[in-house]
């Protein structure tokens, strides 16, 4: 009896240059502001009225979750930032121009690791964890994350904050990135794990569920 509408972060500088992000946290473009904004218009248009909003701890997926709340005049509602919902992290791959890293190991290499399900991607021989994570504990950062282990320590964040709100009758908004909604989508749509690498999710395109009471999928609509 309730909806859920997920969304992809608008366009961030990194995407703009290509470049492998995970938990980097660089900004929107204004192309990705103005995606936002549309995304907000399109959320607006259906009328739903949310209970709570869920993002993760970077900017490029709270600045435009600020957007989208603004347009669809909802900017009162509480919202949740969680370090499950940021994008997976990409390991020693952050911050190199992904097709520079294709000329170095081919097409194929760099599909695996952007799209397989549990290849990991090169890891990073030390982290320095950023001090927003602290709070959690001293090993949230991760070394690198395949998309399966990015859906494993994205699932007890729906279990614990998403699922018994929308089981509750409330809407939830949730915005978030690539990575942790293509996980969100496999366990939603029971999607096998050799099938996730067709899923791809763009940036600010709005895609709403509609629950049964027992959080069955009643029906998947992309606005
Ligand atoms: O982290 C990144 O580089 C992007 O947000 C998503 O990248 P992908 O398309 O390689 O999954």
């Amino acid at each position: 009896m309730a909806t859920l509408v997920i969304l992809r972060h608008g366009e961030s500088v990194a995407n703009r240059d290509n470049i492998f992000t995970g938990w980097s946290d660089v900004p929107l473009t204004a192309k990705g502001r103005a995606q936002a904004w549309s995304a907000g218009n399109l959320v607006a248009e259906t009328g739903i009225q949310f209970a709570a909003l869920h993002t993760s701890m970077l900017q490029r997926a709270i600045v435009t979750s600020h957007i989208i709340l603004e347009a669809i005049d909802q900017l009162y509602l509480p919202e949740y930032k969680s370090w499950r919902l940021n994008e997976r992290h990409y390991g020693a791959l952050r911050g190199k121009n992904k097709a520079a890293v294709q000329e170095v190991v081919g097409v194929a290499q760099v599909k695996i690791w952007r799209r397989s399900f549990e290849t990991v991607p090169p890891l990073l021989d030390h982290v320095t964890q950023d001090r927003r994570y602290d709070q959690f504990g001293p090993h949230v950062e991760p070394l690198g994350e395949s998309l399966e282990m990015a859906y494993h320590r994205l699932m007890p964040y729906w279990e614990d904050e998403i699922a018994p709100r929308l089981l509750a009758g409330d809407n939830q908004l949730v915005v978030a990135h690539g990575s942790t909604l293509r996980a969100l989508i496999k366990y939603l749509d029971h999607v096998a794990d050799a099938d996730i690498s067709q899923v791809e999710v763009a940036n600010g395109e709005p895609i709403r569920y509609d629950f049964d009471d027992r959080l069955n999928v009643l029906r998947k609509t992309v606005l």
